[in-house]
């Protein structure tokens, strides 16, 4: 396969609600859409990189820089490109980036697929026709319009609920749901990394509130210092941030600083390795789900392929377009097939076209290199 042309194009997406983190409220998505060309045929990435680093090390301008100076100039010389893993050398050449990375090599892909006439789910080893969908819910200014929230999102169907928390924001508001919603919700929360080994106590009264998971508790970049919560607590740590790859899920399984493992295409740095963290996490029997960005609909879809595989056994955070957007940008938009659950498109590739209106509407600016002329 022999790619003639790849785009970049940046958009901006208003949220429909604020989303509040434990470092921050979003109002707007802010993203990259990485494009490639073969033929008459286009394969579709997204960069889940945000404007500025406070998730990981990446930003929107460190991707943009990574792939224009580094990794499309070389990915449009190449020559023998017949299946996306052809990228591994191109990406042992630069350390990290993985988001960067993610981007280009989702958009290959989903144009593999699509040449060969397969989806995305079946060419990454999936066995599902259908996945059931979880939902992530920030930050709310107080815990009623938090339950109204949870109530509504519980009355759409969600298989999982998951709530940010934050020192001050934490152990009340989960007591609250558990009092408003009973104990059987499947229930879970998120910190990003907004306590340290010194909360042991605060965190050790979430116990009691039967939470499936309670989310990268500590440090973006630990994996040791889990493995000393973990030993604390009775509910599963999942790791979020401190996963990069396989070898990282390893090490974290091995030391018992985690139990569950939150896959995102993006921060491990493709579909390939989040296979590869799927096989392995299947083998030692620790259940994984994919986690969200906040993603427009194609870095769903690649979301919802990936889910299809067999170990994705705990609902992740792919709630459908009208989550999140007024207007999303593929066509159709995401939906769910019945309650809390999405079908796994069975088209070529990603499965989802573009809605070129709705895209170009969003596009703040666009850049585009050709195999005769690169940057
Ligand atoms: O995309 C979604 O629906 C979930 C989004 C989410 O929870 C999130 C959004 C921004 C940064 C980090 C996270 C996270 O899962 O940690
Ligand atoms: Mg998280």
């Amino acid at each position: 396969m022999i790619i003639e042309e790849i785009r970049i194009d940046r958009l901006e997406m208003p949220l429909k609600h604020p989303f509040e983190t434990s470092f921050g409220k979003l109002m707007a998505r802010d993203f990259l859409i990485v494009s490639a060309t073969s033929g008459d045929i286009t394969g579709y990435g997204e960069s889940t990189a945000f404007p500025l680093p406070f998730y990981n090390e990446e930003s929107t301008e460190t991707v943009l820089y990574i792939l224009k100076k580094l990794i499309i100039p070389q990915v449009l010389k190449m020559e023998n490109l017949e299946h996306p893993e052809d990228l591994d050398p191109i990406f042992q050449s630069v350390k990290g980036h993985r988001m960067a990375k993610a981007a280009l090599e989702g958009a290959v892909w989903d144009l593999y697929c699509k040449k060969k006439g397969i989806s995305l789910a079946n060419a990454l080893g999936g066995t599902k026709t259908e996945i059931d969908v979880g939902v992530s819910i920030g930050i709310e200014p107080t815990i009623g319009e938090l339950l109204d929230r949870v109530g509504s999102c519980i009355d759409q169907g969600y298989k999982k609920i998951k709530v940010k928390i934050k020192p001050g924001f934490d152990v009340k508001p989960m007591q609250a749901i558990r009092e408003r919603f009973g104990m059987d919700v499947p229930l879970m929360a998120d910190a990003n990394s907004a306590y340290t080994l010194q909360d042991i106590d605060l965190l050790k009264q979430l116990d009691p509130l039967n939470l499936m998971m309670i989310e990268q508790p500590l440090a973006y970049d630990d994996i040791i210092d889990h493995a000393t919560l973990q030993k604390e607590l009775s509910t599963p740590i999942c790791l979020d941030e401190s996963i990069h790859s396989v070898d990282d899920a390893r090490k974290a399984v091995e030391i018992g600083a985690a139990r569950v493992i939150n896959i995102k295409v993006g921060r491990v740095g493709g579909l390939t390795e989040a296979k590869k963290i799927h096989d392995y996490c299947q083998a030692m029997d620790i259940p994984v789900w994919c986690g969200g960005m906040l993603e427009s609909g194609i870095g769903r879809a690649h979301n919802i392929a990936i889910t299809s595989l067999a170990n994705f056994t705990i609902p992740g955070d792919t709630s459908p377009s009208d989550r999140y957007w007024e207007q999303d940008i593929t066509d159709p938009e995401i939906k769910f097939h019945k309650p809390g659950v999405i079908k796994v498109p069975e088209g070529p590739g990603i499965g989802y076209g573009i809605n070129e209106q709705a895209f170009n509407d969003y596009v703040v600016g666009t850049e585009t290199f050709s195999r005769t002329k690169t940057v």
